[in-house]
């Protein structure tokens, strides 16, 4: 008898260390430092839900951008694991803000589409495709056209299109900030599940202090590029969050 397939076991999350990280845009004119980020050290525990917030122009987007590869620090290094992370890495995936989600394909097409760039067997995708669909709870609109989604549930794909990759570090810009309350809660809370159930390393953007204090086990303030606090959620209210990103 063949013996049974051993259990697929998922890519747990992997800590995420920055040593000194700097980031400067081109010099301005006007300024005289020019803006960007760091420098800035921080360690994201593997398996930990870190929420990062600061006022428009604090270093968040720049944050994310070298997190996922699409810049290079011009000083300091990013590692993930005991790997340095040195452009787009297929560890980790980025949900943003608006769902950019190819209209011409249906919603099962839309998440198939990083694995089949990896290469992956046609079978292999399709098992991937549903199971993830299933955990962002779209299971059967596999076949459904985008244009057809509520803005939550277009947000949902995205979200299964990042997770489908199978990622160590999942990285979020305020991916909820241009839905309704309601359904920000509801994707907020089966965000968590998800976390929980996949044990990875989540990186989450916000605007939103209460959104960040209800989500992340540790929250990092941002305030001119540099990290103006950082502790556990669970020490921290909105008004001391308030009064740090003001202060
Ligand atoms: N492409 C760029 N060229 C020059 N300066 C930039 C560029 N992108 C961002 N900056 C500057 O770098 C700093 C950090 O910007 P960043 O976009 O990371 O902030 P943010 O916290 O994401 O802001 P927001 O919440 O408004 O998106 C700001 O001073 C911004 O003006």
């Amino acid at each position: 008898m063949p013996r049974p397939a051993a259990p697929a076991t998922l890519p747990q999350g992997e800590s995420l260390t920055l040593g000194g990280v700097t980031y400067r845009y081109g010099r301005s004119r006007t300024a005289t430092t020019p803006a960007g980020l760091g420098p800035l050290d921080l360690r994201v525990e593997a398996g930990e839900f870190l929420c990062v917030v600061g006022p428009s122009g604090s270093g968040k987007s720049t944050l994310l951008s070298l997190l996922a590869g699409f810049l290079r620090p011009q000083v300091g290094e990013i590692r993930l694991g005991d790997r340095p992370v040195t452009g787009p890495d297929p560890r980790l995936t980025l949900v943003q803000q608006e769902a950019a989600l190819f209209p011409w394909r249906t919603v099962a097409g839309n998440v198939a589409f990083g694995l089949e760039r990896l290469g992956l067997p046609r079978a292999e995708r399709g098992a991937r495709v549903a199971e993830t669909l299933r955990l962002v709870g779209l299971e059967g609109y596999g076949p459904r056209r985008v244009h057809e989604l509520s803005g939550g549930q277009r947000q949902r794909v995205s979200l299964a299109r990042a997770l489908a990759l199978q990622p160590r570090l999942l990285l979020l810009d305020e991916p909820f900030s241009a839905l309704d309350d309601r359904t920000r809660t509801v994707l907020a809370d089966e965000l968590l599940g998800i976390w929980w159930a996949r044990k990875i390393t989540v990186v989450f953007v916000t605007h939103n202090l209460e959104e960040a204090l209800a989500l992340g086990q540790r929250v990092v303030a941002l305030r001119g590029g540099e990290v103006a606090l950082d502790a556990p959620a669970r020490e921290l209210n909105v008004a001391r969050l308030r009064e740090t990103l003001e202060g």
